[in-house]
């Protein structure tokens, strides 16, 4: 299981240290939490901050877009070279034409899908995608309860996968636990993103972390 902490439980204060603390902890990517305050109910951070999340990375940034108009925040983060950028489903009219243009710039596309939209949202995309991130949690804020039925969802869309594009990854995001994590694993799930877990974790960020793989 691949592991990408969110720095969204981070302290904000410390965020340099916090983001070095993952990545010495056996991180594989280092998953940051983009809000708008209008596709979601919460505000995050900018390119002036991942940039020095960035500059603190030994571990390549997963970013994950909640915000109206993705195509201007794709453009304000692609020089900061992301592996991942991920876009929600929900929110793109043209979504093919969007996946495109992020690998165009050399970074890999992945779509998000709220816990509602079925798997078969993302079935004709899946060929053109590196990864599909499944939400757990209804995206906004950290430390939610897993919403369990995303177990079934993974299976689905592992089928679709290997139907269409075994090399897609599945990353599953919110409530994540070394309890739902085996769950998770059995369904054909690839990454698991986890905040509290592992930055609120009572044995330290490097038991959390490899508790997860
Ligand atoms: O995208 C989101 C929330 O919108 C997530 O990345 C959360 O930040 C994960 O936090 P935990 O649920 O693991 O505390």
């Amino acid at each position: 299981m691949l592991v990408a902490p969110s720095i969204l439980s981070a302290d904000f204060g410390h965020l340099a240290r916090d983001v070095q603390a993952v990545c010495d902890g056996g991180c594989d990517l280092v998953h940051v939490d983009v809000m708008d305050g209008h596709f979601v109910p919460n505000l995050t951070i900018g390119p002036v901050v991942v940039e020095a999340v960035s500059k603190a990375a030994t571990k390549p940034l997963d970013i994950h877009l909640m915000v109206e108009n993705n195509s201007f925040f794709v453009d304000l983060f692609a020089p900061l070279k992301p592996e991942f950028i991920s876009f929600h489903i929900e929110e793109e009219k043209h979504p093919h034409r969007l996946i495109q243009k992020i690998r165009s710039l050399g970074i890999r596309p992945s779509i998000v899908l709220n816990p509602h939209t079925l798997p078969e949202a993302v079935e004709f995309l899946l060929e053109d995608l590196d990864m599909v991130l499944l939400m757990s949690v209804n995206p906004g804020f950290g430390g939610q309860t897993f919403i369990p039925s995303v177990i079934e969802k993974a299976q689905r869309l592992k089928a679709l996968i290997e139907k269409r594009n075994p090399a897609c990854l599945i990353e599953v995001d919110g409530g994540v636990n070394d309890v739902n994590v085996k769950a998770l694993a059995a369904a054909g799930v690839d990454v698991v993103v986890a905040g509290s877990f592992v930055y609120k974790h009572p044995e330290g960020i490097n038991e959390a972390i490899s508790s997860l793989k």
